[in-house]
């Protein structure tokens, strides 16, 4: 139990043991069941009580640990309860994200008819519209122009919400949004209910917690930093120029898996997926500088497992919740640490285990040391036959190449129909990783 002490204790047996002994409404309880959800996690056992009292919350606890589920399940009891069109508002940083939340309170509410509806950059307006006109229960979205766009949508009101979530909230307020939260906070009324979620906190969040949240109770079921027991965490050592030959040497042993890899920019996210596909593996790309139907089309490629690769940005770190990700490889170390900690999290999710592997070259070392120190532990090497990678260089050579003329001329393909701009709002440059 680690209700906030300076606000006083709630009360929450740590043996309970059922969605029921939380206080949630039999309707509820079924639908977890429906969705295998036989007994609450930890984070659900801290929040859902308190969120049912009407408290606002704090809740930190690690990755793939069932966060989505405590804060939708206290807004669907009391959607329940009074039922209103244009209920609750979740804000999170990227499409992918919203998509996926929504999805989860749809499940959750499939039986008592709960709307959601979407609002993200990269689609089109006007059918964005077309669902607010619908007057859902729920809105999911990622901030940028969000405000403007909600305030000119006829029958939308901001005043009238009665919850605000702010789902992997570090991130959302390391994103440039700052302002936009400032002005998200100063509309919607004060006796709302608010829920900031993560797996990793900032000051940043410490301060939005004053200004934003009334007496609210933490629940931390994890240190701010901590990565997943289940996972086996591992390095990489590697000279730089064999980059590309030590990837395929591990995707080769550990064969059969599926792996997300992760990379810092867009341009090397797609160049990979272009060598290791001129390799005969099954992989593909995700990053902001592609269109938003093709990073739909992607995930759900990678989800129905018809690809085992899916190679990304940070765009991809983030709450993604794919239960089939055996492998995490982070191919580009990532430049901020907290990254690391929700990259490895898209693997050992809800109780499974999983591996993580980070390569590490001579001019990462430092990033490494920091990001031992932040999780608290000295990972080891993964152990490699540097005579089998050396075997490889010449079939990878001859991949990279084809890969370099394949991007020239889908370069050129991109200048004659400019059909691919204007769709990076929620992702890498506000993040400070380039997309070249
Ligand atoms: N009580 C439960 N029992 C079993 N599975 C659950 C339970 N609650 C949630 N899950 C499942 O656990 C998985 C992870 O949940 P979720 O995506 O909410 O994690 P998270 O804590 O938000 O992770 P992240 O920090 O990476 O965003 C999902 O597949 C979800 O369906």
């Amino acid at each position: 139990m680690a209700a906030d002490e300076e606000h006083g204790s709630v009360e929450v047996a740590s043996e309970t043991r059922s969605f029921k002994e939380l206080g949630v409404t039999d309707v509820l309880c079924e639908a977890c069941d429906q969705l295998g959800w036989k007994t609450p996690t930890k984070i659900q056992i801290e929040a859902v009580p308190v969120a049912l009292q009407g408290r606002d919350i704090i809740g930190l606890a690690e990755t793939g640990s069932g966060k989505t589920g405590a804060f939708a399940l206290p807004i669907l009891q009391a959607l329940l309860e009074t039922p209103q069109r244009f209920f609750a508002l979740v804000l999170t940083p990227t499409r992918e994200l919203a998509f996926q939340i929504s999805e989860q309170f749809e499940a959750l509410g499939s039986s008592i008819g709960v709307q959601s509806a979407v609002i993200v950059g990269g689609i089109d307006m006007m059918s964005q519209s077309l669902a607010l006109a619908k007057k859902p229960h729920v809105v999911i979205a990622t901030p940028g122009r969000l405000i403007d766009h909600l305030e000119n949508t006829k029958g939308f009101n901001l005043r009238a919400l009665k919850y605000l979530v702010m789902d992997e909230a570090d991130r959302i307020l390391n994103m440039d949004f700052e302002t936009e939260v400032d002005k998200i906070l100063k509309v919607i009324p004060r006796d709302r209910k608010t829920f900031l979620f993560s797996a990793t906190m900032t000051k940043k969040v410490q301060k939005l917690q004053r200004a934003a949240l009334k007496n609210p109770v933490k629940c931390a079921v994890s240190s701010k930093y901590q990565t997943v027991e289940k996972l086996q965490q591992y390095y990489i050592f590697i000279p730089s120029k064999f980059k590309d030959s030590y990837l395929v040497y591990i995707l080769n042993e550990l064969a059969g898996n599926s792996f997300m890899i992760f990379c810092s920019t867009c341009n090397n996210t797609q160049r990979t997926a272009l060598v290791l596909r001129n390799l005969g593996f099954t992989a593909i790309p995700l990053h902001g500088q592609m269109s938003q139907n093709k990073r739909l089309g992607s995930l759900n490629k990678f989800k129905a497992k018809t690809r085992s690769i899916l190679l990304a940005t940070d765009v991809a770190s983030r709450g993604l919740d794919i239960p089939h990700v055996d492998v995490v490889i982070n191919f580009d170390i990532p430049t901020h640490s907290k990254d690391y900690i929700h990259r490895v999290g898209r693997t050992a999710r809800a109780g499974r285990s999983g591996k993580s592997i980070t390569f590490v070259t001579q001019y990462d070392v430092e990033l490494f040391q920091r990001i031992e120190h932040l999780i608290g532990k000295k990972l080891p090497a993964f152990p490699t036959q540097e005579e089998e990678v050396m075997m490889l260089t010449e079939r990878v050579a001859e991949a990279q190449r084809f890969a370099r003329m394949e991007l020239r001329e889908q370069g050129e393909k991109k200048k004659r129909s400019r059909d691919e701009v204007n769709d990076n709002d929620d992702t890498e440059e506000a993040t400070g990783i380039q997309c070249p």
